[in-house]
């Protein structure tokens, strides 16, 4: 039985007023997907995995993209897919995205596919349905390229890597003991329709400061850029602790602080000038004050999806 593992890196995706734009692949977690054929004459997908994830294909965000693949290609198989899981599901770290992106980096190598890395974004975006109902593109283009991007078009894909001049290192506060059932789907309900004129020129700007930030290597514009005025503040309920924690991040000198994703994880970028021990140490504190059990974790930014060389 012929068999392809390959691994993708959590990711935070928005940074700030970048929604469905933005997002950076860090070394926290990442997840594994093995994907094994036992037949090319039958159609079937049999998911295991090590987490509580759903197991019917086209509801685990693994194997949806594997049943678009293959009646997009004609490609007819029966596969056992093993998920192992090390990035927590539902905390805004892109774990769906990185099951996704594995799975299509994956099938893609089994079947000599020789899919380009936007091709594995536009298939792996089909697991953002699977587990959110809405195809966003951001975690799954972090997690197939690595390092920060932006997704400047999604038909065709097309995604921008964001040259990093400014070397940070990252902090996440993952509250560990929360769980809201289909949570992306809920935050992405709570963002605005419409929204005011002076929202959109504030976040026009913080975008273009932070990639003026990362480009040039400017901590200030990186700062300021890691703001958000409309979506951060409409999903504040998923994660009142943000603002003070946020605080906390600018008062011990961190670069910047924003949601992960749609949260309720939050991200710190930290440099020689920060003083992360304090900021883990309040930080932690604020989220007790919330009822909120947070993991303090350091990472880096990690590089894109790859296939393990085992077989
Ligand atoms: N392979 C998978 N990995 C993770 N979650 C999955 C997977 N397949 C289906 N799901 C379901 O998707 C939901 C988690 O997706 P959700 O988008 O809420 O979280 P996330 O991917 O961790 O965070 P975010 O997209 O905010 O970064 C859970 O209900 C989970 O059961
Ligand atoms: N851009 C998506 C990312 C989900 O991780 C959202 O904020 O809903």
């Amino acid at each position: 039985m012929e068999c392809k593992r390959a691994r993708a890196y959590s990711s935070s995706a928005n940074l700030g007023s970048g929604f469905d734009i933005l997002s950076m692949a860090h070394t926290a977690f990442f997840d594994t997907v093995e994907i094994c054929v036992e037949t090319k004459n039958s159609e079937n997908i049999v998911i295991e995995s090590n987490s509580k994830i759903p197991l019917e294909p086209n509801r685990n965000s693994a194997t949806y993209p594997l049943v678009r693949i293959m009646e997009e290609r004609g490609i007819k198989a029966s596969l056992r897919v093993k998920v192992i899981k090390g990035i927590p599901e539902g905390l805004g770290l892109g774990s769906s995205g990185a099951s996704a992106t594995a799975a299509v980096m994956a099938f893609s190598s089994l079947f000599n596919l020789n899919l380009s890395k936007e091709d594995l974004v536009r298939y792996a975006m089909y697991g953002e349905i699977a587990s959110s109902g809405s195809p966003h593109p951001d975690n799954v283009a972090a997690s197939v390229f690595g390092g920060v991007v932006s997704v400047v078009s999604v038909n065709p894909v097309k995604v921008v890597e964001i040259p990093l001049n400014y070397s940070f290192n990252i902090l996440l506060f993952v509250p560990l003991n929360v769980h809201i059932e289909e949570k992306t789907k809920k935050a992405r309900e709570m963002v605005p329709k419409t929204v005011k004129l002076s929202d959109y020129i504030n976040n026009s700007r913080y975008i273009s400061s932070l990639l003026i930030g990362f480009v040039k290597g400017e901590r200030d514009l990186i700062r300021l850029g890691l703001n958000d005025e409309i979506v951060e503040k409409a999903r504040l309920p998923l994660f009142p602790y943000y603002p003070k924690i946020k605080e906390i991040a600018i008062k011990y000198d961190a670069v910047g602080s924003c949601v992960s994703g749609a949260g309720p994880s939050i991200l710190v970028l930290t440099d020689k000038m920060t003083d992360e021990n304090k900021i883990a140490e309040e930080g932690t504190k604020t989220c007790n004050e919330f009822n909120v059990e947070c993991e303090v974790i350091k990472a880096k930014i990690a590089g894109g999806v790859e296939v393990e060389r085992r077989n």
